[in-house]
């Protein structure tokens, strides 16, 4: 009799415009590569789902649109939807190198809100998974602009993980996950490493610090950190500009912010 097929832990990654090009202003093949071959690693243990921004950023790449109109809410639309899809060709040469398949879905906030879009979200994503392809999910800028104007895409990764009820979600970004308030404004950044109160938390996070492409900044992380826990989704905040990030957190040998 053949043993029963292992039932694999389905991981959430949300990787924002920052990590994807380590701080500079190209996406960085380095960092997707870093990503594959963790995802690689673990594939026997773990399944992966991912919310990628980069959309605008990869599109500055190739055009200038926004020169005049650099503020202009449809010009940054009009930026991701000439970035998506070189985002995507740029993930599915990285990740077919190492053996990875990668497809799109691109998601706005107004899908959580009816049943029938929620359950074609929910049963797409599950045929992808089960036929080994990574879904990289984006917010569908052309009709949407909470992300791009309000925040990243963090708010629509912690909807997505408790729609598909993940294990984990992992949101990776450029600090070692939250620091205190005091040792972030003094330059000695200590992480909080486990948190159980919401309301201490956001009293930790500088509003008005962000990285060079952030538009949410923490906050934005601290609200899906929320809509994450009454999910019960346990949910990491890690820092994405290591290498081996994911590994390094699943191994415990690197600092970060985790509410179980
Ligand atoms: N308490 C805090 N701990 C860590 N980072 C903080 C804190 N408060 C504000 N921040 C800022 O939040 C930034 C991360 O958010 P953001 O720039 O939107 O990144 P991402 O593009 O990864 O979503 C950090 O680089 C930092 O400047
Ligand atoms: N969806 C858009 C914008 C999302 C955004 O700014 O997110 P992030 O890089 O996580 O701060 C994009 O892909 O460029």
């Amino acid at each position: 009799m053949s043993k029963p097929e292992k039932k694999k832990k389905r991981i959430l990654l949300k990787i924002g415009s920052n990590t994807l090009t380590k701080e500079s202003d190209q996406i960085s093949r380095g960092k997707l590569e870093d990503i594959g071959r963790q995802i690689a690693a673990l594939q026997d243990d773990y399944e992966f789902v991912i919310v990628s921004s980069g959309a605008k950023v990869v599109a500055k790449q190739f055009v200038n649109l926004e020169s005049t109109y650099s503020e202009d809410i449809n010009v940054k639309q009009a930026l991701t939807s000439i970035g998506q899809p070189h985002l995507i060709r740029i993930f599915q040469e990285s990740f077919r190198e190492l053996g990875l398949l990668a497809s799109q879905c691109l998601l706005s906030y107004s899908d959580f809100e009816k049943d029938v879009s929620k359950e074609n979200i929910v049963n797409t994503i599950n045929i992808l998974v089960d036929n080994g392809y990574i879904p990289i999910i984006n917010e569908n800028d052309t009709v949407a602009t909470d992300e791009i104007q309000f925040g990243d895409n963090d708010k629509l990764a912690a909807l997505t993980a408790a729609l598909l009820k993940v294990d984990l979600l992992i949101i990776a970004t450029n600090t070692n996950g939250i620091y205190t308030k005091e040792s972030f404004a003094e330059g000695s950044p200590e992480t909080i490493e486990e948190v159980d109160n919401f309301s201490d938390l956001k009293k930790e996070v500088m509003d008005d610090t962000k990285s060079s492409h952030g538009t949410g900044g923490m906050s934005s992380k601290v609200i899906a950190l929320e809509i994450a826990n009454k999910a019960n989704i346990e949910t990491w905040i890690v820092n994405g500009l290591e290498d081996n990030f994911i590994l390094n957190t699943i191994n415990d040998n690197t600092p970060y912010t985790k509410i179980e």
